[in-house]
């Protein structure tokens, strides 16, 4: 799917938002783990509750690797549901990979040609070689670690390094390595007030924005500081949506929360 064809379909759903499948065997409604695969059971629930108000589904892959075998077998279900039922929905292996170039080729291909993901998010910390290998698919989208949502992000990524904040300097360097206007980043919605000088960076790219729900990030401080021109975002829910409810109705309730976060996300279109 190119960006183009993402915006559309923001435009078309009124919506950008990502919902984040995050699925924790201890939270989903008990009687769903009686099902022979509980984790797509859950997932293709969520699915067809909420796929009308979403863009894009992001599959955490240590809540799926968690699970060994039986994790993968559910990942692939799912990945196979969103593409045969759901083409025009962006789709998101968020599995923070990036090794040396080798290794990371082996990630691409996992990602984009046997699984047929959309997009894979990448750690930048081991630099060009390690990303180029993502942005050699020219019809797939890689997405870096820039600002993340997490308290730890201090620690290293808002750094100054020769006069530069660290996450500044990943995005402007990886501008410019291979195919790097395909890039997307992520920024965690708990740090909307970055976007600014973010937006003066790359004004044209689009930004995995996770953190608004549990993490208690503000969808309009989002929108105020972080929408371009093309929308330029998707914004992720997992647990704030998932598990509205932990009972027979867990999909009807998601879909509310879902349709809480589309009808907000509609005003800002
Ligand atoms: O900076 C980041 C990068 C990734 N995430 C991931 O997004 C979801 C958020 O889940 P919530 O339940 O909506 O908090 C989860 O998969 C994280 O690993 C992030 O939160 N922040």
């Amino acid at each position: 799917m190119t960006t183009s064809q993402l915006t559309e379909q923001i435009r078309l759903k009124k919506s950008f938002l990502c919902v984040g499948l995050d699925v924790d065997l201890e939270k989903i409604p008990q009687h769903l783990l009686k099902e022979e695969d509980p984790v797509f059971a859950f997932n293709k629930a969520i699915i067809d509750a909420t796929h009308h108000l979403a863009v894009a589904y992001k599959p955490n892959l240590a809540f799926y690797e968690a699970h060994g075998i039986k994790g993968w077998k559910a990942l692939e279900k799912t990945i196979n549901y969103l593409n045969e039922n759901h083409p025009d929905i962006f789709t998101i292996a968020d599995a923070k990979r990036g090794d040396i170039g080798n290794t990371s080729g082996m990630y691409a291909k996992a990602f984009f040609e046997d699984l047929q993901f959309d997009s894979v998010t990448v750690a930048p910390y081991m630099g060009k070689d390690s990303v180029e290998p993502f942005l050699a698919y020219e019809d797939k989208h890689t997405i870096l670690l820039a600002l993340t949502s997490n308290a730890g992000a201090y620690d290293f990524q808002t750094q100054t390094i020769n006069g530069e904040e660290l996450y500044k300097e990943v995005i402007k360097t990886s501008k410019k390595w291979n195919n790097g206007q395909n890039l997307m980043y992520v920024v965690g919605a708990t740090k909307a007030e970055f976007l600014k000088d973010i937006r003066k960076i790359i004004p044209e790219s689009f930004l995995l924005v996770p953190g608004v729900g549990a993490q208690g990030g503000s969808l309009e401080e989002v929108c105020k500081f972080g929408m371009n021109r093309n929308v330029g975002l998707l914004v992720n829910a997992s647990r704030a949506i998932i598990y509205a409810s932990e009972g027979m109705d867990f999909a009807e309730a998601a879909a509310a929360e879902a349709e809480k976060l589309q009808q907000e996300m509609a005003t800002f279109l």
